[in-house]
């Protein structure tokens, strides 16, 4: 039975994750990439589609499970009537082929263990032919892949196709240790590692990298899980970040919004890179920026929102029907055709994560420079045309108010950028675009009569989106029109949380923006942008207490999804999801106060200027309030 999506927990190796249920079976694992097709794909149809669960004989949950502190270490424990267990759960970080290592240690009494293995390469569809090497090794194969299991103890692991599996039993102090370990079918097994060793390694990794975390406020173990979850999302080799581990985990259950998350949004990675680096990762905010460079090196008409961990730019979006779907929701789909769309927001991301980065020391060489040129190039002659925007909407294209605002980010970012540079040519064309995006969202964005930003040129609709404005520096905090934009926006609230916006699809009806069928849960990285929004305009308690509620749905391990579904009350979407994780992270920022990466020593910005503030009277990011725009 595969679980609700919060009982699953993370482990990973940075360059791929698995997830692991409350009753002991990991129902997800992509290898050796996290884009690679999956393994073990139960998650998205049944146990038929790949699974690998380990526990006590005829148990169905765990008692309780955690991660060991400030690591990506798991650890369940089950209490029967014979006696309590333990398992660890990891992945160990790597430099050579991916293993996932599973150690069965009794604690008490005696216990009756199982061990099922069922691989499905190529996403859940082939079986493979498996062998027994010894009692205890068997290696399964087909087409490319490989997979090797491997029992440190004396068990009888018998094969009966489509499973593997064994029953033993550990009493108090005893340990069996099983791994499972991949490489390419045409290469020899992969060799792996002492197993103790490896834990030991892995513990130090986490241990060692969290440790430099510079939040200090009262919430430092939920920002260190999140961080930590972040940094599972980055694929080390290259620098990318994915946006999520899963495809198509639902944003309505038994509905068409299943999506493939298992890529670089350039948006996503803004996001998250900003999020680290005002924690005190800087080596992160290095490695995307190289990897970024070469993913999007050639035309700037090119860019694409999203690419693959290694840069690949064909994501193409197929469904796959031998996959039921995770609690039927139809269709699962792997790649994602959001690659072809515009989403003019995307410049305005890149430029203010590379902005920050250039604040927080990072030094930004020629070919960085190139790109900002070529991308404000495209910019000043594209931004007036409509686009999909930061929702991706499958909809007709419009003028988001979002995707503008971004506009204005890139050409301000970029124009306080050439000041560092001396680029002092496309300085006065800049600033006449930002001027003139100002103008022109001040004038098309705001609806007199509903006192508010709207979602787009001309509609009537609230996005939550806009919720970003000040904390982008395009207007004060202070302002009327966000005054009034965040009293309309709480009519997305949705028993205490945010929908992204209005929500007017259902069953059977198609929602005219994003052009899908079905409604969706309640978006949590807006929840938290509202409470940072309550935050920044004086009104600390109510923002705490919103923070209070997203802190109370994040899973038994600290995991969030995309959305949360108040009524169920179940989370929805893919898991764990970079955009909440980043979104608590700066909540717990905005709430405490800290602000690392805004500082370099001597109070000034990056650029020299004082308290963040812009050439037309706006603020930045980080900077202290001014007057308002006209
Ligand atoms: O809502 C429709 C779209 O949903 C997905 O996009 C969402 O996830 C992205 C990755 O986290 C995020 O960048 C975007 O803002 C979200 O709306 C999906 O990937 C799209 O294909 C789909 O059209």
């Amino acid at each position: 039975m595969v679980g609700r999506i919060e009982d699953y927990a993370l482990i990973g190796d940075l360059e791929t994750a698995a997830l692991v249920g409350k009753d002991g079976a990991i129902d997800w694992l992509c290898v050796p990439r996290f884009d690679s097709p999956a393994c073990f794909a139960a998650l998205l149809g049944s146990e038929d589609n790949g699974r690998w669960r380990i526990a006590p004989a005829g148990a169905a949950t765990c008692s309780r499970r955690s991660y060991v502190p400030d690591t990506l270490v798991l650890e369940t424990v089950w209490e029967t009537v014979g006696g309590a267990v333990k398992v660890t759960d990891f992945m160990p970080p790597r430099g050579g082929l991916p293993q996932v290592v599973r150690r069965v240690e009794g604690l008490s009494g005696r216990v009756a263990m199982r061990a099922d293995l069922t691989v499905r390469f190529d996403n859940g569809r082939i079986v493979p032919w498996t062998r027994t090497v010894d009692a205890r090794t068997v290696v399964a194969v087909a087409g490319p892949d490989s997979a090797l299991l491997h029992a440190d103890a004396a068990v009888d692991l018998s094969v009966t196709t489509p499973r593997t599996s064994c029953a033993f039993s550990v009493a108090a102090g005893e340990r069996v240790t099983f791994v499972l370990r991949w490489s390419p079918s045409h290469l020899p097994a992969n060799p792996g590692g002492d197993t103790e060793e490896l834990l030991a390694g892995t513990l130090d990794f986490w241990r060692t990298w969290t440790s430099k975390c510079l939040y200090q406020g009262p919430w430092r173990d939920v920002v260190v899980r999140s961080l930590v979850t972040l940094k599972a999302l980055t694929y080390e080799p290259t620098g990318g970040i994915v946006a999520a581990v899963t495809s198509s985990l639902p944003e309505c259950l038994g509905g068409e919004r299943n999506w493939d998350y298992r890529f670089c949004w350039l948006r996503d990675s803004t996001f998250t890179l900003s999020c680290l680096l005002r924690s005190g990762y800087r080596e992160e905010a290095v490695a995307w920026k190289d990897w970024l460079v070469r993913a999007v090196a050639g035309e700037p008409s090119d860019l694409q929102p999203l690419y693959g961990v290694g840069g690949q730019r064909r994501l193409v979006e197929t469904l796959a029907p031998w996959l039921a779907g995770y609690e039927g929701s139809e269709p699962v789909r792997f790649g994602n055709a959001a690659v072809g769309q515009l989403q003019l927001d995307v410049y305005g991301e890149v430029l203010n994560t590379v902005y920050s980065a250039l604040r927080a020391g990072v030094a930004i060489d020629t070919q960085v420079w190139r790109l900002i040129a070529s991308f404000m190039e495209y910019l000043e002659k594209h931004w007036r045309e409509p686009d999909a925007g930061l929702w991706e909407v499958r909809g007709p294209r419009r003028h988001f108010v979002h995707s503008k605002i971004m506009c204005w980010v890139a050409a301000d970012r970029a124009l306080r950028m050439a000041r560092v540079a001396g680029l002092r040519g496309s300085a006065e064309r800049w600033r006449a675009m930002r001027q003139e995006i100002r103008k022109d969202v001040l004038r098309h964005g705001w609806d007199d009569e509903m006192g508010c930003f709207v979602q787009y040129y001309g509609s009537r609709r609230v996005d939550a989106a806009v919720l970003l404005m000040p904390k982008l520096g395009f207007l004060p905090p202070d302002d009327r029109r966000l005054r009034g934009t965040l009293e309309a926006v709480r009519r997305l609230d949705h028993h205490g949380f945010l929908r992204r916006y209005a929500d007017t699809g259902g069953p059977g009806r198609v929602n005219e923006v994003d052009g899908l069928y079905g409604g969706e849960g309640t978006f949590l990285a807006c929840s938290l942008w509202f409470a940072d929004s309550l935050a920044m305009t004086g009104r600390r308690d109510e923002g705490r207490e919103l923070f209070e509620r997203v802190l109370d749905v994040r899973n038994d391990v600290g995991l969030l999804s995309e959305e949360w579904d108040p009524v169920s009350r179940r989370q929805l979407g893919n898991l764990p999801q970079a955009f909440s994780h980043v979104a608590l992270v700066n909540t717990a920022f905005a709430l405490h106060g800290t602000r690392a990466e805004s500082r370099n020593g001597n109070g000034r910005h990056g650029d020299g200027s004082r308290n963040g503030r812009h050439g037309d009277g706006s603020r930045t990011e980080s900077g202290s309030r001014v007057r308002a725009a006209r």
